[in-house]
Parts: structure tokens; sequence; C-alpha cells
């Protein structure tokens, strides 16, 4: 009972990473951005504690692209009009991402600099 209900959590979710792979754009540009910079990673040899702060930056650009992409469906679903609201709420979900992606491009510099620079 317990495992039907874990799978069924689970085929929810990879639906839900379905639907923002197949609509999102900027999603699989950061998958795209992902790999290369895993690659790097292998290439450079990077440390234990170097790798945890990229995997960590990648979870949170990740989760808050989705967590944006499911706010943007609710706002098109409850406000579909032009609306002062719908902008406010849509451009601060935005925000969210670009200060993942902030956080994350100064988390590759502070690792990637050095080494490509040695
Ligand atoms: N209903 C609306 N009323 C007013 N402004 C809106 C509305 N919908 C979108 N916008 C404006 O357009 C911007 C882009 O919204 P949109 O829903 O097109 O996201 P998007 O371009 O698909 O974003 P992403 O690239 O993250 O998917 C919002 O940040 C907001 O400023």
């Amino acid at each position: 009972m317990v495992d039907k209900k874990k799978s069924i959590g689970f085929q929810f979710a990879w639906n839900g990473l379905r639907e923002v792979l197949k609509s999102e754009w900027n999603f699989r540009l950061h998958i795209v951005s992902m790999v290369v910079v895993i690659i790097a990673g292998l290439m450079f040899g990077i440390t234990l504690v170097e790798w945890v702060s990229v995997v960590t930056v990648i979870g949170l650009v990740l989760t808050t692209e989705i967590l944006n992409t499911a706010i943007e469906e609710v706002i098109d679903y409850i406000k579909p009009e032009i609306h002062p609201a719908a902008k406010k709420v849509k451009d601060i979900a935005a925000a969210s991402v670009f200060v993942a992606s902030m956080t994350a491009l100064v988390v590759g510099l502070i690792i990637f600099i050095p080494r490509l620079f040695a």
C-alpha cells in the first residue's frame, strides 16, 4: 500500500518534470548548462566540497525554474487576462530563478576561474 502510494507520487512528479521539459526552453537550457558544468567538473577534477556546491546550486536553479513554471501556470489559469497583480506575481517568481542562476554563476566562477587561469 505504502509502495503503491509512493510510486504514484513519483509518477506525478515525473509527469510534472516532463511538462516542464516540454514547455520550458529555459529549463532545457539549464539542463544543458548542468551537463556542461558536470563535464567541466570531471575534466578539472574538482574536489568533493566543490561537487557538493555544484550539485546544490544546480538543484536550486532547477527547483526555482520548476516552481516558477508552476506559478506561471496558476496565474494563467486564474488570471489569463493582462493584470498588474498577475505581472507582479510572475515577475517575483522570475526573480527567484534569476537569484538562483546568479548564485550558481558566482559559485561556478569561484570554482572554475582559478583552474582556467592556472
Ligand atoms: N497576465 C499578465 N498580466 C500582466 N503581465 C503579464 C501577464 N502574463 C505575463 N506578464 C508579463 O510577462 C512576463 C513573462 O510572462 P510569461 O508568462 O510569458 O512567462 P515566460 O516568458 O513564459 O517566462 P519563462 O521564460 O520563465 O517561461 C511576466 O514576467 C510579466 O511581466
